[in-house]
């Protein structure tokens, strides 16, 4: 008999992709009770999109590959509903969200599907919901001025225009500075609690699990390994990490569950908020509580010094909104890439100007591993097109290896600079990824490429893939095939706009020792990220951007002992704590707990001496 309490009741569910050779999805049997709050995890390609892809519909009436078993949604069959009956009932968030937005304007887009479905409130419908995800921009902008995470936010918009009883974000906070991220989750939960909507999370961010979900669902190789309460689920994979199936970031968060109740010292579950922090507010209280007494003791100390020992000495008084004119040649060498009151802007909707890179001056030199950090829309990625000049500066100049990128067009400045597309599809053009690679070493006169096609796809793990369709990849597939591309093309700067986005974390460690490898075949390589851990195990520089100006330039050290940038940088109290251990904590600290104990533990000053929160 059918069980009311369940919103979701998957049976045996098979899936071939039309054209593959093997099962995406093994016998799939799951049920989803009404009210949950889901986080579907496991290694990349182990079948979780394709999973919820089956929920609205898009398996099998989209994707018409070999299908069997059967899936009830809010009671309905999903064989016998199509995709657009079965939209009412779940909106869904893609991995690729870019190609959701259809229409030329914000409103326009967050309307579309009310419009579509004859509300008369269309408009107001589309408003509510970019109010509540909390869109900043004006809604007559076009949507292809929007930053990376403002576009998710616009998609998340449309998913809930029309009020779906089931929500499905794959990845809701990939793209998401840490502040938007845990306003994003807030938002889920609210409408999950306050709302009655289901809610299913595809998630690599334990952090995020341990924090808001309720149930978690394992998926690998094509099968639904279990489905248990959030507490026991992160308990069976810190014991999975024991066993070495799960690398210990999954499992952190298993330590941050309380016996009775979601995480300890949330307070959201009635246990008590205790004294140590876990949310990003909590946190940067907790913290700046000790601030201005160090400021005081540092000023009676003279002289700021760098704990670690860094590369270079930071101006520690530049005030915030002050630009950066760093000339921290390491070396005596050329600068590789120079940058000198840089400005560029856009023209609105409204045909102003609107400024997103202000008096920015810079240089960069041969061995720089720089990390370009900062909220949604502080422009980061608009620096990164400027290096590639594909856009001019208006004012100042930028030059690459001495090449002025005014005077220079993109194709030629292509052969110095690589740019890795935030959104990893962009960088396919053949239908292979071996093709893809030999494509761009042929392009530019390699030597022996046909040894060296083989040498970057194994050394990115590609191989077994190679002939397949970098479209047809999972998402962490396409992340790892791109970054050969790059290589493939031979250049001296390697420009990544969020290279880390949607991997599990197996994958991500992965990325982070690639990256590290890439300085060894180029000079310096630039990343803008919201990844505060591949921030912490891989840069040697940190730039803070905010409001399209360079407002902190150094180490990590010197950049994240600052207060002030924390809280601009919105960073998570987990984040925190990964800095901490980049900043040289002396043991490992697995929650806000422990970190926080160990550092009263150790004493103050001990803490202060290892520049963590000054
Ligand atoms: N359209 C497609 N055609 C053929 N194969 C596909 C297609 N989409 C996905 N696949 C394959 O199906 C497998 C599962 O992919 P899926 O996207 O469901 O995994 P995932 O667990 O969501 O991965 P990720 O975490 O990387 O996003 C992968 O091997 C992928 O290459
Ligand atoms: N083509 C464009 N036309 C007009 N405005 C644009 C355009 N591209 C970006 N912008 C605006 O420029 C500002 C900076 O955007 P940018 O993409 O550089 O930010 P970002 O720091 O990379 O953000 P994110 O972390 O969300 O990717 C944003 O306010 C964005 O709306």
């Amino acid at each position: 008999m059918r069980d009311e309490n369940n919103i979701v009741v998957m049976e045996g569910v098979t899936f071939t992709y039309p054209g593959a050779e093997q099962s995406v999805l093994n016998g799939v049997s799951l049920e989803i009770k009404r009210g949950d709050f889901v986080a579907v995890i496991g290694g990349n390609g182990s079948g979780k999109s394709t999973l919820c892809k089956t929920l609205n519909g898009l398996i099998p009436h989209y994707y018409v590959g070999d299908y069997e078993g059967n899936v009830q949604v809010n009671g309905l069959d999903t064989l016998k509903h199509n995709v657009a009956q079965l939209s009412r009932h779940v909106g869904y968030v893609y991995q690729d969200f870019e190609n959701q937005l259809i229409r030329p304007t914000v409103l326009d887009d967050a309307g579309f599907a009310p419009l579509n479905y004859g509300f008369e409130d269309y408009m107001e419908r589309g408003r509510r919901a970019l109010r509540l995800v909390d869109l900043q921009c004006d809604p007559k902008e076009f949507i292809w001025q929007l930053s990376g995470g403002q576009k998710h936010q616009l998609a998340l918009a449309g998913a809930i225009s029309l009020d779906p009883d089931i929500l499905i974000i794959d990845e809701p906070v990939a793209q998401l500075d840490p502040s938007h991220a845990g306003k994003i989750y807030d938002l889920l939960r609210n409408l999950n609690e306050f709302h009655g909507k289901t809610i299913i999370v595809i998630e690599h961010h334990t952090e995020f699990i341990a924090e808001y979900c309720k149930t978690v669902v394992l998926m690998d190789a094509g099968r639904v390994l279990w489905s248990k309460p959030v507490k026991e689920a992160l308990r069976e994979l810190r014991q999975l990490e024991a066993s070495h199936i799960f690398p210990p970031q999954v499992t952190q968060a298993a330590a941050k569950v309380g016996e009775s109740g979601n995480v300890q010292g949330t307070g959201r579950t009635g246990e008590g908020i205790g004294e140590y922090p876990v949310t990003l507010e909590e946190a940067v209280q907790y913290f700046g509580r000790f601030q201005g007494e160090h400021r005081e003791e540092r000023e009676g100390e003279g002289e700021a010094v760098d704990p670690l020992g860094s590369l270079e000495i930071v101006n520690s008084t530049m005030g915030l909104g002050d630009s950066i004119s760093s000339e921290n040649s390491i070396n005596g060498s050329e600068p590789v890439i120079e940058v000198k009151h840089a400005r560029f802007s856009y023209r609105t909707v409204t045909r102003e100007r609107k400024i997103v890179l202000d008096d920015v001056s810079v240089t960069f030199n041969p061995g720089d591993l720089v990390a370009l950090v900062g909220n949604n829309g502080a422009g980061k990625s608009s620096f990164l097109k400027l290096i590639t000049g594909v856009t001019k500066p208006e004012a100042g100049h930028v030059r690459v290896k001495g090449v002025d990128t005014l005077r220079t067009p993109p194709e030629q400045l292509a052969d110095m600079v690589t740019y890795i597309y935030q959104n990893p599809e962009e960088m396919f053009i053949e239908d292979s990824i071996r093709k893809d690679v030999e494509f761009f070493l042929k392009a530019r006169s390699v030597q022996g490429y046909e040894r060296k096609v083989d040498d970057i796809l194994e050394s990115f793990g590609l191989t077994e893939l190679q002939h397949r369709d970098g479209r047809l990849l999972s998402g962490g597939q396409q992340r790892r095939a791109s970054l050969a591309i790059g290589v493939a093309m031979n250049p001296s700067v390697i420009l990544l706009d969020e290279p880390t986005a949607n991997l599990d974390i197996a994958t991500r460690k992965d990325i982070t020792r690639l990256l590290q490898q890439l300085n060894r075949h180029v000079e310096t390589v630039i990343v803008a990220t919201h990844d505060m851990q591949l921030v912490a195990e891989w840069a040697n520089r940190v730039i803070v951007m905010h409001q399209g100006r360079m407002i902190r330039n150094g180490t990590r050290e010197s950049v994240f002992a600052d207060a002030d940038l924390l809280e601009l940088a919105g960073l998570t109290a987990p984040q925190i704590l990964e800095l901490s251990r980049s900043l040289g904590m002396p043991q490992l600290c697995y929650t806000v707990d422990e970190f926080a104990q160990r550092w009263k533990a150790a004493g103050r000053r001990e803490a202060l001496a290892h520049g963590v929160c000054t």
